[in-house]
């Protein structure tokens, strides 16, 4: 099978909403695709009313094919603190088309209040590694993970876009949805992540007149090795700090300020272009891209400072190639290896 299924920005492109049936007859409900961990769970009849703020719920009790997994629950913490947990049940799942019968479902007992207040999202899918599933006692598989057998290839795509609607793609890969050739880079899959290695980056060289989105020939290259996930369910790019560090610098005005919760700039500067370096891949990521959202008001027209899409955080082992990234590269999430695939578009 081939499936594809829109992938539909929230304001700021925040996050990424999907369409994903559940159940006979299916109950359509959009969630947050996220390769950066592997449960499937869903707001549901089970969820508190005092918990939830309109988010369309999975109604167990009307689905003729829900199965209750019993004695199995569920508990999960997110990079940013938010949580959820609950019981699980084995039901139908089709995502473009492609359908895998006793799924497991996690249904949310209770959420923490960004995602009651995350009003779009009904839940999120996991396309991580088995692995790191937090059904107890027995973990369970990621939808990806399950259909796996019935695609034609073992893979599926990412093709994000800034503010306007991309897709993702599963068993096959569309040549028209990139540009030039795709570049591929052994993934370490053991810790459940999307983890490869990065070998370094390179900035536009100083004095060069590109402007916010140039993608002139870079300058300077800066060997800088360090570990990364690709994480479509994370918005930004979370660096080292030397990265940060350098590339800021190149930004008239910008700080790193922590009431803002990390480095902001004039929503009028220059922002150039910041390339990652992949094996022999250059991955741009313009400089429109880093310019991610007003910072001190609601809106970019009255906006004075602005937050950038590139940030660095303590204590986090890897780096973080989260929307920013992704919205630059079409990515091929590769079971094959496993391994992942990378090209401009
Ligand atoms: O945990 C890592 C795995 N991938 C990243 C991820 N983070 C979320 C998330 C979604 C929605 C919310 C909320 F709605 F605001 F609560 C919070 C976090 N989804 O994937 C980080």
């Amino acid at each position: 099978d081939q499936g594809e299924v829109s992938a539909t920005p929230q304001l700021f492109d925040v996050e990424y909403l999907e369409p994903v049936q559940i159940g006979t007859p299916p109950q359509t409900l959009m969630l947050n695709f996220d390769t950066g961990s592997s449960d499937l769970w869903v707001f549901s009849s089970q969820t508190p009313s005092n918990q939830q703020n309109g988010q369309k719920l999975y109604d167990i009790e009307s689905s003729t094919t829900a199965q209750r997994l019993d004695n199995h629950t569920w508990s999960i913490t997110y990079g940013d603190g938010s949580s959820s947990a609950g019981n699980v049940f084995l039901d139908t799942v089709s995502v473009g088309g492609i359908t895998v019968s006793k799924q497991a479902i996690e249904s949310a007992t209770t959420v923490s209040d960004s995602f009651t207040r995350d009003t779009a999202s009904s839940g999120l899918l996991g396309l991580a590694f088995d692995s790191i599933n937090q059904v107890r006692p027995t973990k369970q598989k990621t939808f990806i993970s399950n259909a796996l057998d019935s695609l034609e290839l073992p893979l599926f795509t990412a093709n994000l876009k800034k503010g306007k609607p991309g897709n993702y793609n599963f068993g096959f890969i569309d040549p028209t949805e990139f540009t030039g050739d795709l570049s591929f880079v052994d993934v370490d899959s053991s810790n459940g992540f999307w983890q490869f290695e990065a070998s370094g980056f390179s900035l536009p060289a100083a004095n060069s007149t590109g402007g916010s989105n140039s993608t002139a020939a870079p300058g300077v290259a800066v060997s800088l090795p360090h570990t990364a996930i690709a994480d479509t369910g994370t918005t930004l790019m979370i660096l080292p700090a030397a990265i940060a560090e350098a590339y800021y610098a190149r930004v008239a005005g910008a700080q790193n300020n922590t009431q803002n919760g990390g480095w902001v700039f004039p929503c009028n500067a220059a922002l150039p272009a910041l390339t990652l370096h992949i094996g022999t891949y250059r991955a741009v990521v313009p400089g429109e891209l880093i310019k991610y959202a007003p910072a001190d008001t609601d809106s970019f027209e009255t906006a004075t400072s602005c937050f950038g899409g590139i940030q660095t955080m303590q204590g986090v082992p890897f780096a973080i190639y989260g929307d920013i990234f992704l919205k630059a590269q079409f990515t091929v999430f590769d079971f094959d290896g496993p391994k992942l695939g990378f090209a401009p578009k």
